[in-house]
């Protein structure tokens, strides 16, 4: 058990506002976080730190073994995958659903070699094929529904095999079908021996896929819990998260919340 992202007395600050304010915690390669926090607690921050796309105003952030600041964040992107509508709304629309996953791999090195290039296209196709997609490989990812685009967008997270995953809202306007094969496709993915520490950033409990096993709670730039997901996500502490008074049900492994009366 080794720690691949582990945050010290991080604080994010943007003039008066503190966005995170002395965040503090690690992330081991055994282990899958959920980030559950309301609007603007700085969900998406912490992630951006994560993914090497943002620095600390204070604080230290290390990441797979390096340290953000003191390291070449070009080398160290290609080893975190990162599923985001920010990424996402960068990608070509015309570019196909293949290309959209395949050119993930030429950050890692500019230009391949055609070998490689095929080598790279199976993978990307497998993959696409993986997460239920492969059937729109050659369509514009523009044209794409938003579950397509959102399965995609996983698969390019993958391409590079992260050592780190990170998801950000995965399941944000899916329908309800949608949003249980994603949980079922994560739960899947997340079980496997070689898959990467995932950490997964959402609204609805009902997104949290069976199988993590941690979570952080966030609430205006602070934690308000983290630790085993078992312990830590209870009604109380969600309560407090979401200032407002609510009962966690659990069954087979699958949670909701609703306002207690
Ligand atoms: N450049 C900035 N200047 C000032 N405030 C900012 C800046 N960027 C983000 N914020 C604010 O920081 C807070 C945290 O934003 P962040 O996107 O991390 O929250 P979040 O938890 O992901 O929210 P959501 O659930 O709505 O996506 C928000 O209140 C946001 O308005």
């Amino acid at each position: 058990m080794s720690a691949v992202l582990s945050l010290d007395s991080v604080s994010v600050r943007r003039g008066r506002k503190m966005l995170l304010n002395n965040v503090s915690f690690t992330i081991n390669d055994d282990e899958r976080w959920v980030i559950l926090g309301p609007n603007g607690a700085g969900k998406t921050t912490m992630l951006q730190i994560a993914a090497a796309r943002l620095f600390p105003s204070s604080g230290t952030a290390q990441i797979l073994d390096e340290t953000l600041g003191a390291v070449d964040v070009f080398e160290l992107r290609p080893r975190i995958g990162f599923c985001s509508n920010a990424i996402a709304n960068h990608l070509p629309q015309r570019e196909t659903a293949l290309n959209a996953v395949v050119t993930a791999a030429y950050g890692v090195t500019g230009r391949w070699r055609e070998e490689y290039e095929q080598l790279d296209e199976r993978r990307a196709f497998q993959l696409l094929n993986d997460w239920g997609v492969g059937t729109v490989f050659d369509r514009p990812f523009g044209t794409l529904s938003e579950g397509e685009r959102k399965r995609v967008q996983i698969a390019r997270a993958l391409m590079t095999d992260p050592e780190l995953l990170l998801l950000d809202e995965p399941g944000a306007g899916l329908d309800l079908a949608g949003r249980e094969s994603l949980v079922a496709r994560t739960s899947e993915l997340i079980a496997h021996e070689d898959a990467p520490a995932t950490v997964l950033v959402t609204h609805h409990l009902e997104e949290i896929p069976p199988g993590f096993t941690h979570v952080l709670l966030l609430r205006d730039g602070e934690v308000v819990a983290q630790g085993p997901l078992q312990e830590t996500l209870t009604s109380e502490n969600l309560s407090r998260t979401f200032d407002m008074p609510l009962d966690l049900t659990e069954r087979n492994g699958r949670y909701s919340a609703f306002m207690k009366h």
